[in-house]
């Protein structure tokens, strides 16, 4: 078999040329631009025969990955676990399509300048380009990341308007051109809304194959058990270790409670990926006990906690200035291992998916994040043996009030709802 490290369309001069008109481009030739093929980068221009290879590798027939928005910042985590064989596997050879705009050419240039300088040898082919019709042809993953983010003075309206036509294209184009049995996973924000305009405009792929990524949220609520009180039978403290200069800090709050996180499991967060989210502690486990038992603070899970998970992602931008992308990149490896290998026994994972036919009584025809097992293959099953009291029935139903009212919001003129990330 040959893999093919890319053949190249234009001449490194030629490249700098097309790149430099981007930047004087006018919306009327951006559609001319759009027309011409997206290409093959760098090194990869060249086609190697890798049989003499494949007789001392058993590597898996190469898997074809897009990733949107993939001058953006979470993509710049993203992209090197991708190459690496970190998400997919040490015998996974991955070919990466690169989407950008018109704007961020050049910085797609450079990025794909630095996957080649990181001699990944996993890597057989990474192209970029700028029309989602091109990119995505033959995918079998849609890593949907790009995403307009709002800007001062804005309306909520206008930001939905602007990705609802983001993700109405690119649906569109996976429909056309990717594999029948694509995994999309939207991550751009609103992201259980753009998962479900994406999914609508991709009709001949099975809705059961688009995610909004709420895996963050998971994360960030199994770390945020180490604020837990002192208590008398039980006495547990939780690690975060995702934003890189609090490790100390938490690392040494674990090491006096002696407890890691991994050993709290059956975390889901139900809903949508903002502040109306819901981290379900009734069903959580600690130790494989259910964290009630331990914690035996009801007031703390349903306000502290409960306010920490939802407020993260706003705490963190007042900090930061700009939104978690390495912690996002990490639970985006997180969502994408979740279904290609098998659940450990008794736990779940949560992912923002398609309502309809899910056995909690949950409206139809949302994005919703929801608790789910995967044999491994890709595919994934709703857990259906999980408690739903009044509290989180209630608290569930703010969360699908808000989803519906996101749907209203696409093509209106105004919104009064919160997007992910406010306070
Ligand atoms: N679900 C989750 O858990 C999380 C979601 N997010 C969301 O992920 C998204 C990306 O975040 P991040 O990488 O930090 O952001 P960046 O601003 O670093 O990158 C975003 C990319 O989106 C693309 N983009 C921006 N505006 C538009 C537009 N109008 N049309 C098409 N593409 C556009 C740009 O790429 P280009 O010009 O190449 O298209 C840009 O590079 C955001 O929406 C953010 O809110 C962030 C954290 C967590
Ligand atoms: O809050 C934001 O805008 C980014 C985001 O989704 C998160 O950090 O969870």
């Amino acid at each position: 078999m040959v893999v093919s490290r890319f053949t190249y369309t234009y001449s490194e001069a030629e490249t700098h040329s097309f790149s430099s008109q981007f930047s004087s481009l006018t919306k009327t030739n951006i559609d001319s631009l759009k027309k011409i093929k997206h290409q093959r980068f760098g090194v990869f221009r060249v086609t190697y025969d890798l049989v003499a290879e494949e007789e001392t590798k058993s590597w898996k027939k190469l898997i074809n990955v897009a990733v949107s928005g993939a001058a953006g910042m979470i993509s710049n985590h993203l992209l090197f676990k991708l190459a690496s064989g970190e998400v997919f596997g040490a015998n996974q050879p991955i070919a990466l399509k690169l989407l950008g705009s018109e704007t961020s050419f050049e910085a797609l240039e450079g990025v794909a300048m630095e996957l080649e300088d990181s001699l990944y040898p996993l890597l057989r082919e990474l192209s970029i380009g700028i029309d989602p019709f091109d990119v995505f042809k033959g995918v079998e993953w849609a890593l949907l990341i790009g995403a307009k983010p709002r800007e001062p003075g804005m309306e909520r309206a206008d930001l939905l308007d602007i990705n609802g036509q983001i993700f109405a294209e690119q649906g569109k184009a996976l429909n056309a051109v990717a594999s029948r049995n694509v995994k999309v996973l939207v991550v751009g924000n609103p992201c259980n809304t753009n998962a479900l305009i994406c999914m609508k405009n991709a009709p001949g792929i099975p809705p059961k194959n688009f995610h909004a990524l709420t895996r963050l949220d998971e994360n960030r609520a199994k770390c945020q058990v180490h604020i837990l009180p002192m208590h008398n039978d039980f006495i547990l403290s939780r690690l975060c270790i995702v934003i890189t200069h609090l490790n100390i800090f938490f690392q040494q709050l674990a090491l006096k409670a002696g407890v890691f996180y991994d050993k709290v499991s059956n975390v889901t967060i139900w809903g949508n990926h903002s502040t109306t989210q819901v981290p379900d502690f009734l069903n959580a486990k600690i130790n494989g006990v259910p964290a009630k038992d331990v914690i035996k603070d009801n007031h703390w899970l349903e306000n502290e906690f409960t306010q920490k998970v939802q407020m993260r992602g706003g705490v963190l931008i007042k900090k930061w200035g700009r939104s978690s992308a390495a912690s996002t990149a990490v639970s985006i490896v997180d969502a994408i291992r979740s279904l290609i290998t098998p659940t450990p026994k008794g736990d779940w994972f949560s992912s923002g998916v398609y309502t309809s036919g899910n056995p909690y009584g949950l409206a139809e025809d949302i994005v919703f994040s929801m608790p789910c097992r995967s044999e491994g293959n890709g595919d994934y099953e709703l857990v259906k043996d999980v408690i739903i009291d009044d509290y989180l029935r209630a608290r569930i139903k703010k969360s699908e009030d808000e989803l519906f009212a996101e749907k209203r919001c696409v093509g209106d003129a105004y919104c009064d709802i919160m997007l992910p990330g406010e306070m």
